[in-house]
């Protein structure tokens, strides 16, 4: 007999291709379970719960799987049974599991390295996200799994994901990729898969105006779709199969084609398919003299529709649930609230001067009391509104125009003292790979944790600011910059003590550190960032993760490289000109950052 994780991978490969014959092997399988390790009896059990899947257990397997995923399991069982689970929720309509459960299952693909399983896991992804209609978030995924060359079924599924997540933009498909997609399907021996794909590549037909097509496409497939057994796919395939032939004139065999689509369907209420049979069959009838007949027709057609329409709803308002709110958007509120607060407070302010003189007379008869609690009340709002306007709501420390004025008061006093004065500035490594793979709440939840870090290590002299996204400033009067570097060190060190962990995610903290002090630049601020700028550029260059001082040649060499005036380098190009690793995904020191 062939050793037992072959044997595992051999009835694993059948899950989808041959149901009943992947049950029966897993019988045989499960007869020797005393041969197999600790990890693959519960990756057995990882494929029982894709069984109860099949007949129909989503319940049982949803309590198998999610002992199997919880946090006690080694990550790669976690990951796989995990996947597994949000695929099992997206089919019991339970979205919002299925979201909540991607997001601890995702960060842990890079504790898998079989790229069979990793996929099968990415795949359930890019279809859950498909199907909240994050299409973009789906073809994300399919487009990255095709860049590693999957074969066989993987090939099959990415296709898939690909035409599906472009039908759902409303993208383009070449002839070629719709022909191949259902081509390596059917050479992968999947003919539900193959099935699924001629449903997608004959809408895009019918969507182009090629009904025939689409039809014939559809009804060559439909033989091995029934074969396949698989009642979802066959009612989707008569429900289009009866829409095209309504298109084309056919009402007897639309009609035949809507009612089988009907039967099979009937159980999954809120699908789209069943709403195109059901139209089908309320436009034949509306052809035909019986009104109450239409009537009915008409009625049945309505309730999918809606049923359809609150599905699709529901399934979106899960994203939006799980998906914790962009920051953009957290500080536009922000924004909003306090320019709401600053025009009730100057209508406040004016309502109150106009009944000071009131309250001036009232004085005589209240005393001075009244007037120190009035005064004592608008000096608070005051200040809590000036705090609100100074502060980043992220991290609670100074936004960019708080920190400038204060360093250039302090910097001010420095010249007048003759006393030094430097400036480190720090900019996250990699930060960008932070949101991308564990969302931006993660990437929201580490800004904070950067700024927390560095806060204990300020004087009350310092000022610290963030001066936007993941760039924040230090300004040390007094300190030289000899001073500066020890600090970039120590806060760098804090940040690496920072554990990730406690946010559900494991990924590193680090920062590039740029120094400047007033013997280089002098008493001015401008030139103080610019050249703290221009040293952590450098540290980035260098490799990231380190502390730079300001030089000289730093200037030149960023002129040398390119004739783009500072300020455009500051934005966005920076990356191109020194981090090659932007364009080349598969940057080494990218994925150490990270994992
Ligand atoms: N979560 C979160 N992300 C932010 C915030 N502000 C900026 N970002 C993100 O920070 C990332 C910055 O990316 P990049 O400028 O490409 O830099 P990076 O990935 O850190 O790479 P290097 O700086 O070159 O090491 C972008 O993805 C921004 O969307 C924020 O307030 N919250």
């Amino acid at each position: 007999a062939v050793p037992f994780e072959q044997a595992f991978d051999e009835v694993r490969q059948l899950r989808t291709a041959d149901t009943k014959a992947f049950s029966e092997a897993l019988i045989r399988l499960e007869a020797r379970k005393p041969e197999a390790s600790p990890l693959m009896r519960e990756r057995l059990r990882v494929l029982q719960a894709h069984r109860m899947v099949i007949t129909g257990d989503t319940a049982g397997a949803i309590a198998l799987l999610k002992e199997l995923s919880g946090p006690g399991m080694p990550d790669p069982l976690r990951f796989e049974a995990g996947g597994l689970l949000a695929n099992t929720y997206a089919i019991t309509r339970e979205f919002h599991d299925a979201l909540q459960t991607l997001e601890f299952v995702l960060p842990l693909e890079s504790s898998v390295a079989d790229r069979d399983i990793r996929h099968t896991v990415l795949q359930s992804a890019g279809i859950v996200y498909n199907l909240v209609g994050e299409f973009r978030i789906g073809l994300r995924y399919a487009e990255r799994m095709l860049s590693e060359s999957p074969t066989g079924r993987s090939l099959c599924l990415n296709g898939n994901l690909v035409l599906e997540s472009r039908l759902g933009l409303g993208m383009t498909i070449s002839q070629q990729e719709a022909d191949d997609t259902v081509r390596n399907c059917e050479a992968a021996g999947e003919p539900i898969l193959a099935g699924f794909s001629r449903e997608y590549v004959a809408r895009w037909h019918h969507g182009q105006g090629r009904t025939r097509e689409a039809l014939q496409l559809l009804e060559q497939g439909l033989e091995p779709v029934e074969r396949a057994g698989y009642p979802i796919l066959i009612g989707q395939f008569h429900a289009a199969i009866a829409q095209y032939r309504m298109a084309l004139g056919d009402r007897a065999g639309a009609a035949s084609h809507a009612r089988q689509a009907v039967t099979l369907l009937a159980p999954h209420t809120s699908l789209l398919a069943i709403v195109v049979a059901y139209r089908v069959l309320y436009e034949i009838e509306e052809a035909g003299d019986d009104a109450s007949a239409t009537l009915a027709a008409y009625r049945q057609y309505s309730d999918a529709e809606r049923a359809y329409f609150n599905d699709v709803k529901s399934r979106e308002m899960a994203y939006q649930v799980v998906r914790h709110q962009s920051l953009q958007q957290a500080q536009q509120i922000e924004l909003l609230h306090q320019k709401n607060q600053l025009l009730e407070l100057q209508q406040r302010v004016s309502e109150q001067r106009a009944q000071n003189w009131l309250l001036l007379a009232l004085v005589l008869i209240a005393g001075m009391t009244s007037v120190g609690y009035w005064a004592y009340k608008t000096k608070r709002l005051q200040v809590r509104l000036k705090r609100m306007t100074e502060t980043d709501a992220l991290t609670g420390i100074s936004n960019r125009q708080h920190f400038s004025g204060r360093a250039a008061a302090a910097l001010g006093e420095c010249a007048r003292d003759a006393e030094p004065a430097v400036l480190v500035m720090f900019d996250l490594d990699h930060f960008k790979q932070v949101n991308d793979r564990f969302g931006h709440a993660a990437g929201d939840w580490a800004l904070r944790r950067v700024a927390e870090a560095a806060r204990p290590l300020c004087r009350n002299v310092d000022v610290f600011g963030r001066l936007g996204g993941e760039e924040f400033a230090l300004f040390l009067p007094g300190l030289d910059a000899a001073a500066g570097i020890r600090l970039a060190g120590d806060v760098q060190a804090r940040f690496g003590a920072i554990d990730t962990g406690a946010a559900g995610y494991g990924f590193r903290i680090a920062a590039s550190f740029g120094v400047a002090a007033v013997d280089s630049a002098g008493y001015s601020l401008a030139t103080l960032m610019h050249q703290a700028d221009q040293a952590m550029y450098a540290a980035k260059r260098g490799g990231r993760g380190q502390v730079r001082v300001f030089e000289t040649a730093m200037e030149s060499d960023t002129f040398e490289m390119s004739p783009a005036p500072i300020d455009l380098l500051r934005r966005g190009q920076r990356d191109d000109v020194t981090n090659p690793a932007a364009t080349q995904p598969s940057d080494t020191n990218a994925q150490r950052a990270i994992a």
